[in-house]
C-alpha cells in the first residue's frame, strides 16, 4: 500500500503541558482513517501539526514520502465549526480557497460549480450560510476544504455539532461522496458509530500525554448503511474499540 502520509513520533508540549508523547501513524492513498480519543488528549493539536500550523517538538511528517514538518498549505483541514464567512454567498465562500490561489472567478465557479449537485447543494449557489441549514452549511464547508486540496483531508469533527438526524443522514451521504472523490482522509469523531461506518483503520489514542493505544482494521463489507449497526461483525468490533477507548 502505498503511504500518502506517515507522522512519525511525534510529540508535544504546551508550556507545562504534555499533550502528544509518541504519536506515529500512517495514512495510505484513498484511505479512510479515524482517530478516536479521550476529551483534551491531543487530537486537534495532531491535526495541527500534520497541516503545518503547529511545529511539534520532536518527530516529523511526511507526505508521499517527502518531509513536510511545519509546512503549511499541502493539506486540507477542516474544523467542527463551518467558518463560513457570512457575508459571502455560498458559492464565494466554496471558492475562497481557489481565490487564494490566484484562480480569476470565471475559473474559480468553473471548477466549484461541477460539486453542487454532489453536495446537495445545487441551486442555493447564491444564498448566504445563515439561509442554509446546520448539516448544508457542514457540506458547504466539506466543498471548501476539498477545493483546497483533495488528496489529503483532515476532518476534525466535521458533524460534531449537528443533530443526531442530520449527523446520520451526513455520515451515509459521505460514505457515498467518499466513492466518487478519490481522497485520502483522516477524521477525528467522539462517534465510535461514526468511526465504524466510515473508516477502513482507525487509531484509538490514550489519555493525554497522548499516546496510539490501538490500531483496528475495520473489514466490514461496503457500502455500508446505518442498519448495519445491527450485524454481529460490527457489534463485536464496536465493543473491542469502546473497551479499548474506556480502558
Ligand atoms: N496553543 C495552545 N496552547 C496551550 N495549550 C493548548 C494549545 N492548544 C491546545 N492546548 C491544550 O492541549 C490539550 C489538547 O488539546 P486538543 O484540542 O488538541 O485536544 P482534543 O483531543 O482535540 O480535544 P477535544 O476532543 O475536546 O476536541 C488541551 O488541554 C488544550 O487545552
Amino acid at each position: 500500500m502505498d503511504r500518502i502520509l506517515e507522522v512519525s513520533h511525534i510529540q508535544k508540549t504546551f508550556t507545562e503541558l504534555h499533550t502528544l508523547e509518541d504519536i506515529s501513524l500512517h495514512l495510505n492513498r484513498k484511505e479512510f482513517v479515524t482517530i478516536l480519543g479521550p476529551s483534551g488528549c491531543g487530537k486537534s493539536t495532531l491535526f495541527s501539526i500534520i497541516a503545518g500550523i503547529l511545529r511539534p517538538d520532536g518527530g516529523e511528517v511526511l507526505i508521499d514520502h517527502q518531509p513536510y514538518t511545519g509546512v503549511t498549505g499541502r493539506v486540507s483541514f477542516m474544523h467542527q465549526k463551518d467558518l463560513l464567512l457570512p457575508w459571502k454567498s455560498i458559492l464565494d465562500n466554496v471558492c475562497l480557497p481557489l481565490f487564494l490561489k490566484d484562480y480569476s472567478r470565471r475559473q474559480a465557479y468553473a471548477k466549484a460549480m461541477p460539486y453542487f449537485s454532489l453536495f446537495g447543494l445545487e441551486g442555493f449557489e447564491k444564498y448566504y450560510p445563515g439561509q442554509l441549514s446546520g448539516g448544508m452549511r457542514q457540506r458547504a464547508a466539506l466543498l471548501r476544504t476539498l477545493l483546497f486540496t483533495k488528496d489529503i483531508m483532515l476532518l476534525d469533527e466535521p458533524f460534531g455539532g449537528l443533530d443526531a438526524l442530520t449527523r446520520q443522514k451526513m455520515q451515509q451521504w459521505l460514505m457515498g461522496v467518499m466513492e466518487e472523490i478519490e481522497s485520502s482522509v483522516l477524521l477525528i469523531t467522539h462517534d465510535v458509530d461514526e468511526a465504524l461506518l466510515l473508516s477502513d483503520r482507525i487509531y484509538v489514542l490514550t489519555n493525554r500525554p497522548a499516546r496510539i493505544r490501538a490500531e483496528f482494521r475495520v473489514d466490514l463489507k461496503r457500502p455500508r448503511k446505518i442498519n448495519s449497526f445491527t450485524e454481529p461483525a460490527y457489534i463485536q468490533l464496536k465493543e473491542e474499540v469502546l473497551a479499548c477507548l474506556i480502558h
